[in-house]
């Protein structure tokens, strides 16, 4: 076992992890490591809620590590239930505060000097304590309000010993059982570990607040603290402070002042641009991430996880996403096999028979109860059911627009995000296109994928059968060399001759104001005489040209 392998301090923890993963990793890895029946199959829905909190509890237990771990797998809609997604997206990581003189110290050794030196006011009490860092209130010289977030002291080395852990664990997983094959589970540690130590750096989280400000500052009503560089370092990051309240937390009144269909109308604009346009989105847009500020505006803060597309990912998925708002299953399975990687096990049947299932499931909801997250999350819930892995940006997409789909329902009801979808996708092909990004291939493909794959079901169909009657012929018509060497020929001498009539024509015209003693009709005789050679040459080569080609017409036709 690989317990034997570790160092005797490590074995404790590993324990307890690895009980945590077995406990709540379904009955074939608690078979395979002898843990006995700790998951049965015949859940109802009261079990499964109250396993599903029980799970939330048991990371939460675990620590830091493990409370970001459970927000990551809030998101990973191809492996584990609705129930499970929404009881770990609340997972709170609101714990015990640090001690002020910890702070200090910090502060110390990142500016060399103490709070009380660096900013006007300083609350040593923290206006919120989160698992990596606490919040503080403070106020800088000229009076600006900001929050001074201080990572909390030890929490690298912490994360790391655990993401050790973690990986070893992950490993073994893969290499032994069905469950790890499928879901690559060593894969999801590597990209955990990545995200997580991006998130232990606050100069990192400062970036993203800047990069997210510039690419959403043609939207009025929404607003991204601005980071204060010179107070800023990889363990403290002081920023803007947004006066407002989280949208969770809004009351009846509050909604009265504010046009709530317009700003979550903008707010999804912003989100696809981000994510269709930019390529950089916030990942983590959970209604206690986004405040509605006193001036009415929507402020997003907490940019510690942000979510990467590269062009062709986010072609793919702005196609998958109109291909599933507009109901199109058997395109969007298409696009989500192009997109995702398959597994050993992966049945394309199935995918294409679940995503019928769950498009056609969601057609029959009214407009209120439209969820485009919802949808996109179902349809990684089929991908993972039948073995296709979904890349890590759609999965957090997912997750992300179902954060939105809660907020619209808070700010209006009546928001309609399908339809959104589709007004505001249009309006981004467009600035795609005139930024050059792949512009052809794209609008063609969403203008003319509606019309294109109406019939396309047919034709694909009977080329088939075709094909499988063994009764496809093609019909080939070759080019006779002969024939085409005498057309060419005959189009030259056709083109000389007319350049021959037309320069008769211009020479005539010229001749007509020249005096001489030889005339026809009183005008100068050599000028009418080319005239007439040029109307009869011209009525000859239009017989020509006529009877030819009518002919030929002819011959074609029949
Ligand atoms: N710019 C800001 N303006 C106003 N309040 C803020 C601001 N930044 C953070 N806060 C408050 O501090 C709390 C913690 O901040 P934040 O979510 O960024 O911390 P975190 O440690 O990254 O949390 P999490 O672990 O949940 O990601 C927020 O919930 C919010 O109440």
């Amino acid at each position: 076992m690989f317990l034997s392998l570790l160092k005797s301090e490590q074995v404790g923890r590993y324990k307890d992890i690895a009980w945590v993963l077995f406990k709540h990793g379904g009955r074939e890895l608690a078979d395979r490591f002898g843990f006995g029946e700790v998951v049965d199959d015949e859940w109802t829905d009261g079990d499964q809620k109250a396993n599903a909190e029980e799970l939330a509890d048991d990371l939460e237990k675990l620590g830091p590590t493990f409370v970001k771990f459970g927000q990551v797998l809030s998101s990973r809609a191809d492996l584990l239930p609705m129930t499970y997604l929404k009881a770990l997206s609340r997972l709170q990581d609101e714990v015990e505060p640090f001690a002020y003189d910890e702070v200090e110290r910090i502060m110390v050794e990142e500016f060399g000097a103490t709070p009380s030196e660096l900013y006007a006011t300083f609350d040593v009490k923290p206006m919120a304590a989160a698992s990596l860092g606490q919040a503080h209130r403070a106020t800088l010289a000229d009076g600006q309000r900001v929050v001074v977030k201080v990572l909390r002291p030890g929490i690298r080395e912490r994360v790391q010993a655990d993401l050790d852990a973690l990986h070893q664990i992950a490993r073994w997983i893969d290499e032994h059982s069905e469950f790890g094959r499928r879901y690559h589970f060593l894969a999801t540690i590597r990209q955990f570990r990545r995200s997580l130590m991006r998130e232990l750096d606050y100069t990192r989280e400062a970036d993203n607040l800047r990069t997210l400000s510039r690419n959403l500052e043609s939207f009025e009503r929404i607003v991204v603290p601005a980071p204060i560089d010179e107070l800023c370092s990889d363990r403290v990051l002081t920023m803007q402070h947004m006066d407002g309240s989280k949208i969770t937390d809004i009351t009846p009144e509050q909604r009265t002042h504010v046009d709530g269909m317009k700003l979550i109308d903008e707010l999804f604009h912003a989100y696809l641009k981000q994510v269709l346009l930019d390529g950089f989105f916030h990942a983590d847009p959970h209604p206690g991430n986004v405040l509605l500020t006193r001036e009415g505006r929507v402020a997003i803060i907490d940019l510690g996880m942000v979510g990467h597309l590269d062009e062709s990912l986010q072609e793919n998925l702005l196609n998958l996403l109109m291909a599933i708002s507009e109901g199109r299953s058997d395109d969007a399975a298409d696009l989500a096999m192009s997109v995702g990687d398959s597994s050993e096990v992966f049945d394309p049947k199935a995918f294409r028979a679940g995503m019928r299932e769950v498009l056609s499931e969601h057609r029959e909801q009214s407009v209120g109860e439209m969820e485009t997250g919802h949808l996109l999350m179902d349809v990684c819930r089929v991908a993972g059911g039948t073995g296709l892995r979904i890349p890590a940006p759609i999965l957090l997409l997912g997750k992300a627009l179902m954060n939105l789909d809660q907020i619209g329902r808070t700010l209006a009801p009546d928001f309609d995000p399908n339809e959104a979808l589709r007004r505001h996708t249009v309006s981004i092909v467009r600035t795609r296109t005139m930024r050059g990004l792949r512009p052809g291939q794209l609008f063609t493909n969403l203008m003319e994928m509606k019309h294109f794959t109406a019939g396309l079901p047919r034709r694909v169909d009977r080329l088939l059968d075709t094909l499988a009657d063994n009764d496809l012929r093609f019909k080939i018509d070759a080019i006779d060399e002969d024939q085409l060497i005498a057309g060419i020929q005959k189009i030259a001498n056709r083109v000389t001759a007319g350049l021959v009539l037309a320069a008769l024509i211009v020479g005539a015209a010229m001749m007509m104001s020249v005096e001489t003693d030889f005339t026809i009709f009183g005008y100068p005789g050599l000028a009418v005489l080319c005239f007439f050679g040029a109307a009869i040459g011209g009525v000859i080569l239009l017989i020509d040209v006529l009877w030819m080609d009518t002919g030929r017409n002819k011959r074609g036709r029949r």
